[in-house]
């Protein structure tokens, strides 16, 4: 039986006494060296330095292995390497386990700079990505070649928030390439919408930079395997010289305690947003996976226990340079800027020759321009007014 996810978890979470000293969080410790008192106990450290002994700065402290059992447990896997953003995880991640020759396949509506480490690094080491339409379920099969290594997901996608068929994929991956590594970009899900691991995924990734700090005040990454291949990630991962600050660390801990009440305020407020927006005669579409018409939606209704501030909607028109100006400079709440996840509301742009861009399959349906919204903490009447403003200023 899977364990049951619920706040309780999340409040008590790498807790223990050993990491608190008697505290309520985990004490922040700051080391390089670590000191042996004697032969025997630096030998000790040296057999065990893999699995949260004190050993070395790089292996971790007491604070990175406080935040690393919360991870594994919120992600329900066997150990979380942490990097200090998430694209290192992602591409750290991918790097533990391909070689020279290697075939990939990621997900079409993958965010676009993990697309461009696959178009730039991995290329040049003459590994082959393709990308395979994120609605595609059992049909990924077709796809699976001989040296067929790794199966990249971000479910749902950025920008155009496809959920993918994610049983369906393992299931089909699982048939051709039983040794394959299917990893997910959990990020969206902040790991407690959706745990990629109950579903036959083995490594789940996320950008802490976003709900999990929560605050748009550090970055983070965070990869959370299971059995098979964590080992291989773990020991990859501390090759590569992938560590975390323990300050970091601690303030993610930290953010994981409120991340549930936060990700429910974030949801109430952008499911009110989201259902204005639906209404409105600028909007062709709102792309909301909790919305019987956004892509996969079944898929996220069977899968996820929730969503969050994050999705987009679809003007009707194309709007010219001078609208978008119009609509995005002047508003009062949303502000305009990279990454989401914080308390704040933010949004961006994007025209559909921009997306198709990075969407080598599956190019968008829509010809109108899409802005993607961060719904933040806000008096929701505020952010709708903020909209509802910038909607006159392009009309
Ligand atoms: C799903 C997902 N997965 C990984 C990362 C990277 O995390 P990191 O920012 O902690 O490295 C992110 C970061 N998110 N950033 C954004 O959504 C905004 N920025 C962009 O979309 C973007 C687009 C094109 C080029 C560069 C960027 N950018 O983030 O710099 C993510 O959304």
């Amino acid at each position: 039986m899977e364990k049951k996810q619920n706040r309780t978890q999340l409040i008590h979470a790498g807790r223990q006494k050993g990491y608190t000293l008697g505290g309520v969080n985990p004490v922040v410790q700051r080391a390089s060296s670590i000191i042996f008192d004697s032969l025997a106990e630096k030998k000790h450290a040296v057999a065990n330095r893999h699995q949260q002994t004190l050993f070395y700065g790089r292996r971790g402290t007491t604070t990175h292995f406080s935040l690393q059992d919360a991870m594994t447990e919120l992600e329900q896997g066997t150990g979380c390497a942490l990097f200090p953003c998430g694209a290192a995880a992602i591409a750290n991640s991918i790097l533990a386990f391909v070689k020279t020759g290697d075939h990939i396949l990621v997900s079409g509506s993958a965010y676009e700079p993990t697309q461009d480490f696959c178009e730039k690094i991995l290329a040049d080491m003459q590994i082959e990505t393709e990308y395979f339409d994120p609605l595609e379920g059992d049909e990924i099969s077709h796809r699976i070649k001989p040296n067929t290594r790794i199966v990249f997901l971000e479910s749902p996608g950025s920008y155009t928030m496809e959920v993918h068929d994610t049983p369906a994929i393992v299931r089909a991956v699982r048939n051709r390439a039983p040794d394959a590594v299917i990893m997910m970009d959990n990020t969206w899900a902040a790991g407690r919408l959706y745990q990629p691991l109950t579903q036959g995924v083995d490594i789940s990734i996320q950008s802490g930079t976003k709900y999990i700090i929560g605050h748009s005040d550090n970055m983070l990454g965070t990869a959370v395997a299971n059995a098979r291949c964590w080992p291989t990630l773990r020991e990859r991962a501390y090759l590569m010289g992938q560590t975390v600050d323990p300050d970091t660390a601690y303030q993610a801990a930290r953010g994981l305690r409120t991340l549930d009440v936060r990700l429910a305020q974030h949801q109430e407020n952008a499911l009110h947003v989201a259902n204005w927006l639906n209404e409105q005669a600028e909007v062709a579409k709102v792309l909301h996976p909790a919305f019987t018409d956004c892509p996969g939606h079944r898929y996220f209704a069977r899968d996820f226990s929730g969503s969050n501030g994050l999705f987009s909607f679809v003007f009707k028109e194309r709007l010219s340079d001078t609208q978008l100006e119009a609509f995005c400079d002047s508003m009062k709440y949303f502000s305009m800027a990279y990454s989401w996840g914080g308390y704040e509301s933010l949004l961006l742009a994007n025209q559909p020759e921009q997306l198709n861009r990075i969407r080598p399959v599956a190019k968008v349906s829509f010809s109108g321009t899409l802005v993607r919204l961060h719904i933040g903490l806000e008096q929701v009447e505020d952010l709708i007014a903020d909209l509802a403003a910038g909607f006159e200023r392009v009309n």
